[in-house]
């Protein structure tokens, strides 16, 4: 029985039946009267008979205040975790560890906890001398490296909105600001983020900036410890927003970016307008954003291409492209019957004589290519009608294809500035620091093939976690014969060699059914039932009708919908296209395609016949 005194605190399991109960903390205000009178952290008051006082639970003094290190928690469990994050948090601490882990909470303000004092207070100090702070985290992994000569990493986890992105800028400011050389080369590697941004972030109803694709930072220091250079990787990024946006979602910034910024000579030469005139900018009824100013936006996109070494001549090229983009966006199509089979036509309009000019292709090749295509059998290129929603579907793949490679090309361009491979000589001393700020795990009301590669991904850096600091501690325990109380975790590598891994795994099984001709989402749905239906981590349909599959990850169920699935993996672009590509007089564009258009082999003259992955 336990024996409560007014002004103790308590653990209070309220039992909401939610899918997220876990006890709250509170402290006892009256006990004298029979009932126990508490107040919960959240201000609420709640009378409680001593017949349910198996609902409160004593609280370990080290709850009481919070604690720095959550390893230090005597309550060491999700209550214990959040409450302890909350009270900090209310007191506008936003950081804790638990052991090498930094835990942030967004404050969604600016803090004074980013000045150059507070660089100098970081640096070279061990853990626990200094409350936590990112940069506390930063010039440890700094020094690490500098001590034991070993490359290390920072991994950045957390849902959107989360604060990720804004960490690994504070780590890089800190870095550049320790590694005391402010070089030009620095400077270079700051400048890449305002462009990736641009070209990769979007106003989301989470996040009016979010970064729609996972990077991997690799910085190179010299045997001074000087950031000397530094490798960008760029992971998935959602090619489906440059055509489609969720309601109150915005494209990319860069397109609003640039019709407010750039000035009206220019604009008229691409034929550009405003953003309310584009079909591709306002699906989600949402041009502008509260918290950014587009037009200086703009212009800090430009001055940072200057850094990278993005020539003027390049510059203009990525604008044409981005113009050609918005102007196919708006193409209308209207739908035919030509033999008994559903066509389409292109109503010929300004924006498809503006989309042709811009991407240097004739205007009837274009027309050609998004209403019908061109089949290959025996030898003999047969050419098909498209129906109006298929010519949409290509219309789009082509877009997304073009501002993927776009994306890919800029990163590239930007590596070619601030990466500089090291010579034989200089990997002895070649040290580096990698950042790895990826999309956290996702859940929605609809899940699609996106929303598995990102939770596949996170499944993977799960993994590695329970790898490293479960798995490979307490194999080490056990050959240093250290006398230890094994820890229960969970470990997903069932779940991970269900999707991946084993013979038979959900992503062989798509792309299996991808590369199929016949193969539909209805079809590869019913390989993965067959399939995995008595795994444990899989949720099969519990209807026939239904087009939903689940996953149990290591952080909950996740129902996908798997409508759309197929045409996401495809991803290629049919040969048409291709070849339309091929026949432009624009450089720019094929430079892009490059590795596309290398896969096309001569047939005849005026067709070819692709091979494509
Ligand atoms: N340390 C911080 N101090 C002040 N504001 C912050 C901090 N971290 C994040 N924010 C605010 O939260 C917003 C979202 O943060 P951020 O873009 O870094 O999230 P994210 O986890 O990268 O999200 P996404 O996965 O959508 O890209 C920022 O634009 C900023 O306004």
């Amino acid at each position: 029985m336990v024996i409560l005194q007014q002004g103790d605190y308590v653990w209070l399991d309220l039992k909401t039946g939610g899918s997220f109960d876990v006890p709250v903390g509170a402290v006892v205000k009256l006990c004298d009267s029979g009932l126990i009178q508490v107040l919960d952290d959240e201000g609420q008051e709640h009378w409680i008979s001593p017949q349910n006082a198996t609902n409160i639970k004593p609280m370990h003094p080290t709850s009481i205040h919070g604690v720095e290190d959550m390893i230090r928690l005597g309550d060491l469990n999700e209550a214990g975790i959040l409450r302890n994050l909350f009270i900090r948090y209310k007191e506008r601490v936003i950081y804790t560890y638990t052991g090498s882990i930094l835990v942030a909470v967004n404050p969604y303000q600016l803090l004074p906890i980013y000045t150059a004092d507070h660089i100098r207070l970081y640096t070279n100090k061990k853990i626990g001398e200094m409350p936590p702070h990112i940069f506390g985290i930063t010039d440890n992994c700094y020094f690490s490296m500098q001590r034991n000569n070993k490359n290390q990493c920072c991994i950045i986890s957390g849902e959107s909105g989360a604060g990720k992105t804004e960490s690994t800028k504070l780590i890089l400011q800190f870095l550049a600001a320790i590694s005391g050389q402010h070089s030009w080369i620095e400077q270079q590697v700051l400048e890449a983020n305002p462009i990736l941004e641009a070209f990769g972030n979007a106003k989301t109803i989470r996040n009016d900036n979010s970064s729609r694709f996972g990077k991997y930072i690799d910085i190179h220091f010299n045997k001074k410890g000087a950031i000397e250079g530094a490798k960008i990787e760029q992971y998935l990024l959602e090619k489906s927003r440059v055509c489609r946006q969720a309601p109150d979602e915005r494209n990319y910034h860069i397109f609003y970016c640039m019709l407010q910024g750039m000035n009206p000579e220019q604009k008229s030469k691409l034929g550009l307008g405003q953003a309310s005139d584009y079909t591709y900018l306002t699906m989600g009824n949402c041009t502008e954003c509260d918290s950014r100013d587009d037009m200086n936006e703009y212009s800090s996109i430009q001055s940072a291409m200057k850094v990278l070494m993005f020539t003027d001549t390049e510059n203009w090229e990525i604008s044409k492209l981005l113009a050609a983009i918005l102007h196919m966006g708006n193409l209308r199509f209207e739908a035919r019957m030509v033999k008994n089979l559903d066509a389409c036509v292109i109503v010929c309009s300004p924006d498809l004589a503006k989309a042709a000019a811009l991407l240097e292709v004739d205007l009837q090749d274009i027309m050609t290519c998004l209403t019908t295509r061109t089949l290959i059998t025996r030898g003999e290129s047969v050419s098909t009608p498209l129906s109006m929603d298929q010519g949409f579907d290509v219309r789009n793949a082509f877009v997304k294809g073009i501002y993927g490679r776009l994306f890919v090309w800029i990163v590239d361009k930007i590596n070619a500035a601030i990466y500089r491979a090291p010579t034989n000589k200089d990997r002895v001393i070649h040290r580096s620091i990698g950042l790895l700020d990826i999309f956290g795990f996702e859940n929605f009301n609809i899940n699609s093939f996106e929303q598995l590669c990102i939770n596949f991904a996170n499944e993977n850096l799960q993994q590695f976690f329970v790898q490293h600091v479960f798995k490979l501690e307490q194999k080490e325990y056990n050959l240093e014969h250290i006398n230890w109380l094994h820890i229960e975790f969970t470990d997903n590598q069932d779940a991970l060699d269900m999707i991946a891994n084993k013979p038979m795994n959900i992503i062989s099984l798509i792309d299996e059914e991808s590369r199929f001709p016949k193969g539909t989402d209805a079809t590869m749905l019913h390989k993965l039932n067959s399939q995995h239906k008595f795994n444990a981590n899989y949720v099969p349909p519990k209807h026939s009708h239904e087009s939903q599959f689940g996953i149990q990850h290591f952080a909950g169920v996740v129902n996908y919908e798997t409508k759309g699935f197929l045409e996401k993996n495809r991803d290629s672009l049919h040969s048409d296209i291709i070849q339309l590509v091929h026949s432009s007089k624009n450089k720019f564009i094929k430079q892009i395609f490059q590795a596309d258009v290398a896969m096309v082999m001569p047939f005849s003259d005026t067709k070819s016949l692709f091979i494509l992955h």
